[in-house]
């Protein structure tokens, strides 16, 4: 059953700092802790304890902000690696295993019945540190199913609250993700949590079709930072969730392009221009037609209010433009063209688009008016 409130779990100080060549600061990390609660996110992985003093260190900074937050750390199961997790100020540990038989035979030598047998004892670990306990079930897209079931009735027999369904390596559509959580949801009573991955760029389809399916929490990312291709990434599973299926989340967009412009810069990981919703280029627009209709009515060419998303619609000249666009942008400067005078800039802004690449700055478009008007008057 489809569910009216999807949790979101954020993974970007987690999977999203796994991305080759990624170092958080732990300034960096608070900051960016603090901006995803400001925004109302209500969970967030934030680190791997085994990874030593500096990480715990800075898991228990991150707890010692007292945010709304609650906090997940992420452990192999190994008895170090959980009893690393003890006394930071986490609420949560998703106990990872590997679930598909590539994973158990040729990572750690193991099979299916070594498994079931084990895992009731790690997470009853756990639990005696005060933690709530996930399954993290990595490669679950390649699991079988019914042993992935009976993973999951383990896990809740031994006192395990979620499962975390990790498409570990990207490799499934909405489809199937929708029937394996579907699976999944009829044949177990624990909290169904998605992890995606974008390696063929459907993290976050595949991301909305679990939370179709059942599933009620989600991993995502800033940006959709995180390993190789990245994750589901937050702003557009938010965004998905509320206007694609109506499902809240709690989470208020205005503010996230201060954070996404935070995890860019301490991630070293540029935006691409054309990314959806934070991109420099998801609200601009130069086409004649498109800004002719955008000018008529918004609602002629935005699926949503960029304002929702901290956003707002920019209109630029160039190859592409007709006289409304051109009229637009000279008004913007104080300046009032004719509908003769703006067809006749026309060939002009080709030309400069042509030659540099890029739309005419305020610089050029003064320039290019002043060309125009003294051939004019030559
Ligand atoms: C798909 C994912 O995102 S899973 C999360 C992956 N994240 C990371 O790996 C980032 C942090 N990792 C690290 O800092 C290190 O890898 C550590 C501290 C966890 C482990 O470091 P090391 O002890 O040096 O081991 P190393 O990384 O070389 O190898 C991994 C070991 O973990 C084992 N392992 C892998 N997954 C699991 C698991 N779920 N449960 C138990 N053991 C596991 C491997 O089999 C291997 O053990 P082996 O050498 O006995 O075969
Ligand atoms: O918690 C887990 O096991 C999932 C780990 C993960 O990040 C992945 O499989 O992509």
């Amino acid at each position: 059953m489809t569910q009216s409130f999807i949790t979101i779990n954020d993974t970007t100080l987690r999977d999203g700092e796994q991305s080759a060549g990624v170092a958080f600061s732990l300034d960096e990390k608070l900051d960016i802790a603090r901006q995803l609660a400001a925004i109302g996110v209500p969970e967030l992985e934030v680190g791997i304890p085994a990874m030593g003093d500096e990480e715990r260190e800075s898991i228990r900074a991150v707890a010692n902000l007292k945010l709304a937050p609650r906090l997940m750390v992420w452990s192999r199961m190994h008895p170090a690696d959980i009893a690393a997790c003890a006394g930071l100020g986490a609420h949560l540990i998703d106990i990872s295993v590997p679930a598909s038989d590539q994973h158990l035979a040729y990572k750690l030598k193991q099979d299916r019945a070594w498994l079931l047998r084990e895992l009731p004892k790690y997470i009853g670990a756990a639990l005696s540190l005060g933690l709530e306990v996930g399954l993290g079930c990595e490669d679950a897209s390649r699991a079988d199913m019914d042993f992935l079931c009976a993973l999951a009735e383990t896990a809740e027999r031994a006192g395990a609250r979620r499962l975390r369904f990790a498409d570990t390596l990207g490799i499934l559509e909405p489809f199937g993700t929708y029937d394996k959580i579907s699976t999944l949801c009829r044949r177990s009573g624990l909290e169904i949590e998605m992890h995606a991955h974008d390696d063929m760029g459907l993290a976050t389809a595949n991301t909305l079709a679990a939370c179709k399916a059942g599933a009620t929490h989600v991993n995502t990312t800033v940006n959709g930072l995180g390993e190789r291709a990245g994750n589901a990434p937050l702003e557009e599973v938010v965004l998905g969730l509320n206007k694609l299926h109506g499902i809240a989340t709690g989470i208020d967009l205005k503010g996230f392009p201060s954070l996404s412009a935070k995890v860019a810069s301490a991630s070293g990981r540029a935006i691409p221009w054309q990314k959806s919703v934070v991109g420099a280029g998801a609200f601009t627009h130069e086409a004649g037609i498109h800004v002719d209709g955008l000018l008529k009515h918004p609602d002629n060419y935005q699926g949503f209010d960029p304002r929702e998303v901290g956003q707002a619609h920019r209109i630029v000249l160039g190859k592409h433009s007709g006289t409304r666009a051109v009229q637009v942008v000279y008004a913007g400067l104080g300046i009032e063209l004719g509908d003769s005078e703006a067809q006749a800039m026309l060939p002009h802004v080709r030309a400069f688009v042509a030659e540099h690449k890029h739309p005419p700055e305020v610089s050029d478009l003064r320039d290019l008016l002043a060309s125009l008007r003294s051939h004019h008057h030559a």
